[in-house]
């Protein structure tokens, strides 16, 4: 019996740099995982001419992907909708099913990011200012149109530890010739003040309209809520989680200590523990509008559009078809 065709070069090293952040962010991640996924097609249609095994294959390295990181939902609804669609009696058949998924699926990606954006540019007014947290793309398209929209915004950047993804944001805002101001992630606070928005985006959205996004973001959106301040979540669909309709929970992803604190100075302070949680739950009374390209939602009412895309309950082509489903819950929300 010949063995099945590799992973693809694409795929290893998509997946190495998602779980490494060199690509980081929950639409940047999708995007790269269908790109993999149409690379890995290819690839394995010039090596085997086994429909079974092709699958079998294509099967492997969404696995291979999906084990990266485990809180933005993007990843696994971009394995959904293109091996999803994975389809034909024959291997060219099969490839390509799956090149054209990833092809609608990308493109899709950036409609919605540009959809999304005009209707969260509507919330923003001429002379605003919005505080931001980590380094959304969804986020940032608000922003983006509404300084096109011919709106003076102003922002004022929380540097987002421990990997300071606020700086992205803040080089990507002068970019687009926003005034920045950068602060540390505890003086949000006291700015909230000469804020007009809290603007964030999503990794995952749940059908009780909770949002999970960067650690960090549900203290924000207490104080903000506190501070009369709306806080609006910027978050194309593919952020919907379609297990937390069937009662499952998002993991929250824990990462390792390097990125809070160097060896030497843990050295120094001697025997302590030291908590790495990349994400948080924002719960859904903290926030005003989730802005999707299919317009905004209140938080409570998410979960009508989640069930018109995703139905009752979703599945996982990623898996064998005798597989038993695997659980996604973990410590969460
Ligand atoms: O929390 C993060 C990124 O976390 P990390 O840096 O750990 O990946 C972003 O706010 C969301 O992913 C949304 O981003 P986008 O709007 O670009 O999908």
């Amino acid at each position: 019996m010949t063995s099945d065709p590799p992973i693809s070069d694409s795929v290893e090293s998509t997946a190495a740099d998602i779980a490494s952040m060199e690509t980081r962010g929950a639409a940047t991640i999708a995007g790269a995982a269908a790109d993999a996924i149409a690379a890995q097609a290819r690839e394995t249609a010039d090596e085997t001419a086994d429909p079974e095994a092709f699958e079998r294959t294509m099967r492997r390295a969404g696995r291979r992907l999906y084990d990266t990181r485990p809180t933005a939902v993007s990843l696994p609804n971009a394995l959904r909708y293109t091996l999803g669609r994975m389809e034909g009696d024959d291997v060219d058949t099969l490839r390509d099913s799956v090149v054209a998924a990833t092809t609608a699926f990308t493109d899709r990606l950036d409609r919605a990011q540009r959809d999304l954006g005009r209707v969260g540019a509507n919330r923003l007014r001429d002379g605003d200012t919005v505080m931001t947290h980590c380094h959304s793309t969804d986020a940032l398209s608000c922003v983006e149109h509404a300084v096109e929209q011919g709106k003076d915004i102003s922002a004022i950047v929380k540097e987002t530890r421990p990997r300071n993804q606020g700086h992205i944001t803040a080089a990507q805002l002068r970019e687009l010739g926003v005034d920045v101001t950068l602060i540390v992630d505890s003086a949000a606070r006291r700015y909230l003040d000469d804020a007009d928005h809290v603007v964030v985006g999503a990794d995952s959205i749940a059908a009780d309209g909770g949002v999970v996004n960067k650690i960090g973001t549900s203290g924000l959106a207490v104080n903000a809520r506190e501070r009369g301040v709306p806080i609006m979540v910027a978050a194309q669909t593919i952020k919907l989680h379609p297990d937390t309709l069937t009662g499952h929970t998002v993991e929250i992803e824990m990462r390792d200590e390097a990125e809070v604190i160097d060896a030497d100075a843990r050295e120094e302070i001697g025997e302590i523990t030291v908590e790495n949680p990349a994400f948080d739950v924002t719960p859904p009374r903290y926030v005003d509008a989730i802005v999707t390209e299919s317009g905004q939602f209140p938080p409570e009412s998410i979960v009508t559009l989640m069930r018109e895309l995703f139905g009752e309950s979703a599945d996982r082509p990623w898996e064998e078809p005798d597989a038993t489903t695997t659980d996604t819950a973990g410590p969460t929300a």
